[in-house]
């Protein structure tokens, strides 16, 4: 089910300001990999040109060529709403739609495929609530708002929104950000379980969870503002904090620069 991702030469634009730059990087199924580096240099960009989803910005475009398992998501006849699908992305606020069950989130995606039949639904939900770690804590109030949730279990919930329509890379942008410790640990947890089924992808500014959570990190810098973001070094994870190649990086996680 895990896909690999290759990029070659990805360059992506908002208008006429070029964000990143030739970024070439391939990622393997079913392992973590961490995007890092200091605020600006296109970690986001990056990410969000994996899905397609900087497209949606009016002006934004991305040159280059993006793979996943071989097959080109840029291609001119490609389905846009299919990539979505099979990439699903989980963003750094929790973001639950705030009228709907707990229920109704996580089904949320199926039934926009058309899914009907209630059996079916409940049987993913349970799923992808388990899947999630999340099962236990609202099993007995499904049918209550997702807003009531606290913000830790609103994350897992959009996390199980995610995984229950069954995508093949899981992006995640800062999904720790506005968390508590205990809840950070949680989904790092779910990270390391979910990279089983899945290729996933988080981009990050916490140092320590980018080593304990990925197999490969990836850091991105800027020259300089008004630059265009770079990829420096992209190594396992284990060499890139103990003895990355190049000064830059060294300098970033030694908290020298940035
Ligand atoms: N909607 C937008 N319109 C114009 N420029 C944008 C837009 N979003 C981001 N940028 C610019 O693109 C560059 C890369 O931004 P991006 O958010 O990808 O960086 P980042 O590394 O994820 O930063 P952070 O760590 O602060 O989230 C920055 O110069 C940013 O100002």
């Amino acid at each position: 089910m895990a896909k690999r991702i290759e990029a070659t030469n990805v360059t992506a634009y908002y208008g006429g300001f070029k964000a990143i730059e030739n970024i070439n990087l391939t990622v393997e199924p079913k392992t973590v990999t961490a995007l890092i580096g200091p605020s600006g240099c296109g970690k986001s960009t990056f990410l969000r040109s994996i899905n397609r989803m900087h497209e949606v910005l009016p002006g934004a475009r991305v040159d280059g060529r993006l793979t996943i398992d071989d097959e080109d998501i840029y291609e001119r006849d490609v389905d846009v709403t299919a990539v979505r699908r099979m990439i699903g992305m989980v963003f750094q606020r929790p973001n639950p739609f705030p009228t709907m069950s707990i229920f109704d989130n996580v089904v949320a995606g199926l039934r926009l495929n058309g899914v009907r039949k209630k059996s079916i639904l409940e049987e993913a939900a349970e799923r992808a609530l388990r899947s999630a770690n999340l099962w236990d804590e609202v099993k007995d109030r499904l049918g209550k708002p997702g807003a009531g949730l606290s913000g830790g279990q609103q994350q897992r919930l959009c996390i199980a929104r995610t995984i229950a329509v069954e995508p093949q890379v899981v992006l995640m942008d800062e999904p720790c950000s506005a968390l508590d410790p205990i809840s950070t640990l949680a989904i790092e947890d779910l990270m390391f379980k979910l990279k089983d089924r899945y290729t996933i992808i988080i981009v990050t500014h916490n140092m320590q969870q980018a080593a304990r959570v990925s197999d490969r990190t990836a850091f991105f810098s800027i020259e300089r503002t008004g630059d265009p973001g770079r990829l420096i070094e992209y190594d396992d994870t284990q060499k890139i904090f103990s003895n990355p190649s190049v000064k830059k990086t060294e300098d970033y996680i030694t908290g020298r620069f940035g």
